[in-house]
């Protein structure tokens, strides 16, 4: 079978459609998942509405259908669960003998356990944990992907089939899902960060706000193409632009002699320390 007969016969159901399972969705439609093979759900009958607008599937809420989870999940070989941290275990167990028992459950979920989510699941269910990013929504993003025991080769090989259209897939031990959220799931929004104040300060130096966020945007993504070339390393792209005794090397020795490289570890160290410590705070 080839892989967009794969695609083209996946049923799959959105639990939550926010920012990150809107980013996915889009990603594996552009992909060449059927928008007919999917349901999705909502909070409020509004929101539905307009995510059935704005993405082109059946969407159903909680508002008008109480068992909306449960209708959703009641045909789907795929079911990815994009509810916050806090509410995951409480959406899977009131759904979870409502689930084909051979269903993959996907998990985006920060920090939640594989132990926690099999423990309001039916022994035996399949189930992958994975860390994306939202740039999944434009075709460049990430997913560390951890399958769990239950899950078959043939499941395994699926999920990553449905992200990898929309970015790059690394297979992870759950243990290092924690790196892969400082690394890559909460990293969009270091860069976001940086174009910001890299726009709010040409401002200052006379620049027009709306020339400076152009040039911002233009420059982190011309950088991210040529590093994702992979034919040099970020080292030897940065040392190509520092013409010695030039503006660069001076920008550099400034960031360097204001420890960058400890204020980007820090923050890693931190992001990575919160999702363990989600783990503990939301357990069934
Ligand atoms: N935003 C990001 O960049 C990333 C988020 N994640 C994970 O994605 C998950 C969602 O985060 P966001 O999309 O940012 O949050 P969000 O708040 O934008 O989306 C969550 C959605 O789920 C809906 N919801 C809540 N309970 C529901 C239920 N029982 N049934 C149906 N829908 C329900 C909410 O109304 C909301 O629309 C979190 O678990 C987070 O850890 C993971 C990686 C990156
Ligand atoms: O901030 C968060 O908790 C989620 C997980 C990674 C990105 N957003």
């Amino acid at each position: 079978m080839s892989s967009t007969d794969t695609l083209a016969t996946t049923r799959l159901a959105v639990l939550g459609l926010g920012n990150m399972n809107g980013a996915i969705l889009t990603g594996m439609l552009a992909a060449g998942l059927p928008a007919d093979n999917v349901v999705a759900t909502t909070r409020s009958a509004d929101s539905a509405a307009a995510k059935a607008d704005k993405y082109g599937v059946r969407v159903i809420s909680n508002e008008q259908d109480p068992q909306a989870n449960r209708t959703a999940v009641a045909e789907a070989d795929v079911v990815l669960v994009g509810v916050k941290p806090k509410d995951i275990v409480a959406a899977l167990r009131e759904l979870s003998d409502a689930l084909p028992a051979d269903a993959v459950v996907v998990s985006v979920a920060a920090g939640v356990t594989a132990k926690t989510l099999g423990s309001v699941l039916r022994a035996g269910q399949p189930l992958v944990r994975t860390m994306p990013n939202t740039p999944l929504t434009v075709g460049s993003g990430v997913v560390g992907m951890a399958p769990g025991e239950h899950v078959s080769t043939e499941q395994a090989d699926l999920i990553e089939q449905l992200f990898s259209g929309s970015g790059l897939v690394v297979r992870v031990e759950e243990s290092l899902l924690p790196a892969v959220v400082a690394t890559a799931g909460s990293a969009p929004a270091y860069l976001f960060l940086f174009a910001e104040a890299i726009a709010k300060h040409a401002e200052q130096l006379g620049l027009p706000r709306a020339d400076a966020e152009r040039m911002a945007a233009a420059t982190v993504k011309g950088a991210g193409l040529m590093l994702e070339q992979g034919d040099q390393t970020a080292e030897q792209l940065r040392t190509n632009v520092m013409s010695p005794g030039g503006t660069t090397a001076k920008a550099i020795e400034s960031f360097q002699a204001d420890g960058l490289e400890d204020i980007v570890a820090r923050a890693m160290d931190a992001a990575a320390a919160r999702d363990r410590e989600m783990g503990e705070e939301f357990t069934a």
